[in-house]
């Protein structure tokens, strides 16, 4: 009996003078680094390891009352600056920190993705099931080849062929609501300067990204609006209006990456165009019902970059979302992490490096009452690899009205513009996009 009080006397203590010794050191720690708000790297790297020694040592001793402190909160405490690249060691053994990557980790990179999502980490307005129990449980999620149609078919002598086509691309609309194309029509080449312009393009500085009002003041990166980290996007993005692309002034040392988006978007638009009209017609409508609608200066060009996440790989690079144009042409990397809304279940699109990605847009569902669908899709981040796409959005002007081509209707009528203030209303209030749920009758 009597070591039984010795021992339970001991540990009492141990986990006493220990919260008292943490506590004096961690109020310590507080005070003398709010005189160096994180200017001085060595003195946060050198204090936050004695820290680390410290908090694991004492874990070690007491386990089960381990109030292993959050480095987290220490480094958010400091406020690190949002300044250059400043890159430390995190301890690998940080209980706090066992989800960043065990070495070197970017508190600050171009853009300080890991910072915003540090908080949102440690001030979440809700605490999310952020993946869906196949990925919880480490299932590899299913790979699957999207709907594949060759162009090249439309073009075919016989007619046959022609129809098979266009009765793929309309079955595909329906049912996934993605295909992809091959023989499209867009040179490798052009695809090459393409990437090349891109890649050059988000390597410019943060500061000047977020400050020179590049690309008609195009770019966005992370989610502002994220008050949880389930509604966070570790990407950046220019989402480009292609009414601005021609206009030299917003391009400065651009002028290549000008001359090479304009040629990029006329032969994406090209390839929007022609099967937009093949959907069209397959609802007895004209082929070119869309022409008057959606002229260049409505469209869009989004150039994403999703950088390496060395967090996990279940955080979202862009979050689940339908897109808010008539149809969408993706051009993608062969990294990988595209995922669609298929019966229910999330399945990754897999890469195909001679084929361009099409998927319906929240418009085309409205449009068509619901024959061809616009489905959630999200890309997933990627551990080691960074990620290039560009999405073409074939989107109408703002004042065109979205109408059912058949009766009764599913949806009211909206004008394009009431659409958008109603996604960017949901997304501010909400953090999340509502889209047509909104606007059914
Ligand atoms: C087609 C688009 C809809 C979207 C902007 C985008 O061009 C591509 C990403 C989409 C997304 C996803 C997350 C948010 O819901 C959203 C508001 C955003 O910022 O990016 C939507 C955009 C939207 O629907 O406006
Ligand atoms: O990058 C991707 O694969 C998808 C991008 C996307 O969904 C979008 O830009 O709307
Ligand atoms: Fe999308």
């Amino acid at each position: 009996m009597k070591l039984g009080l010795d021992a339970s006397f001991l540990s009492f203590s141990h986990f006493f003078c220990s919260f008292v010794v943490l506590f004096l050191f961690k109020t310590l720690t507080w005070s003398l680094l709010k005189q160096f708000p994180g200017e001085n790297g060595s003195l946060v790297l050198t204090i936050v390891t004695i820290w680390e020694l410290f908090s694991s040592h004492l874990c070690s001793l007491s386990p089960e009352s381990c109030q292993c402190p959050s480095l987290d909160s220490l480094f958010l405490s400091l406020s690190l600056p949002h300044t250059p690249i400043n890159t430390i060691e995190i301890p690998q053994f940080h209980p706090a920190l066992v989800f960043l990557k065990p070495e070197r980790t970017m508190l600050q990179s171009n853009p300080p993705l890991l910072q915003h999502y540090g908080e949102l980490v440690l001030h979440p307005a809700e605490f999310p099931a952020l993946v869906c129990d196949e990925q919880k449980k480490g299932v590899a999620m299913e790979e699957c080849q999207l709907p594949l149609i060759d162009l090249d078919d439309l073009n075919s002598d016989n007619e046959r062929e022609r129809l098979a086509c266009s009765r793929a691309i309309c079955r595909a609309s329906s049912e996934w609501g993605f295909f992809q194309v091959v023989n499209h029509g867009m040179s490798p080449e052009l695809l090459r300067r393409m990437r090349r312009e891109q890649m050059k393009l988000f390597q410019t500085p943060f500061e000047r990204k977020t400050t020179w009002g590049l690309l008609n003041n195009s770019y966005r990166w992370g989610t502002p609006t994220a008050t949880s980290p389930k509604q966070f996007s570790w990407s950046e993005a220019f989402h480009i209006p292609l009414s601005q692309i021609s206009e030299g002034a917003c391009y400065g040392e651009y002028n290549s990456l000008r001359q090479v988006m304009k040629e990029f978007a006329a032969a994406m638009s090209k390839i929007a165009r022609l099967l937009a009209g093949i959907l069209a017609e397959n609802l007895g409508n004209q082929k070119g019902v869309f022409e008057d609608i959606c002229d260049e200066s409505t469209c869009f060009l989004r150039l994403n970059r999703y950088p390496a996440c060395p967090i996990s790989q279940e955080i979202f690079g862009l979050v689940p979302h339908t897109d808010s144009d008539f149809l969408t042409i993706l051009c993608q990397d062969q990294v990988g992490g595209l995922q669609l809304m298929k019966d229910s279940q999330w399945v990754a699109a897999k890469p195909n490096k001679d084929a361009l990605v099409v998927n319906i847009g929240d418009l085309f569902q409205a449009w068509s009452n619901n024959v061809y669908k616009s489905v959630e899709h999200k890309v997933m981040a990627n551990r080691t690899m960074e990620r290039y796409s560009i999405a073409y959005f074939l989107c109408p002007s703002y004042d065109s009205l979205i109408t059912s081509c058949r009766e009764p209707s599913v949806y009211r009528k909206f004008t394009f513009g009431e659409y958008r203030s109603q996604v960017q209303e949901d997304v501010k209030k909400t953090g999340y996009k509502v889209g047509l749920p909104r606007f059914i009758l």
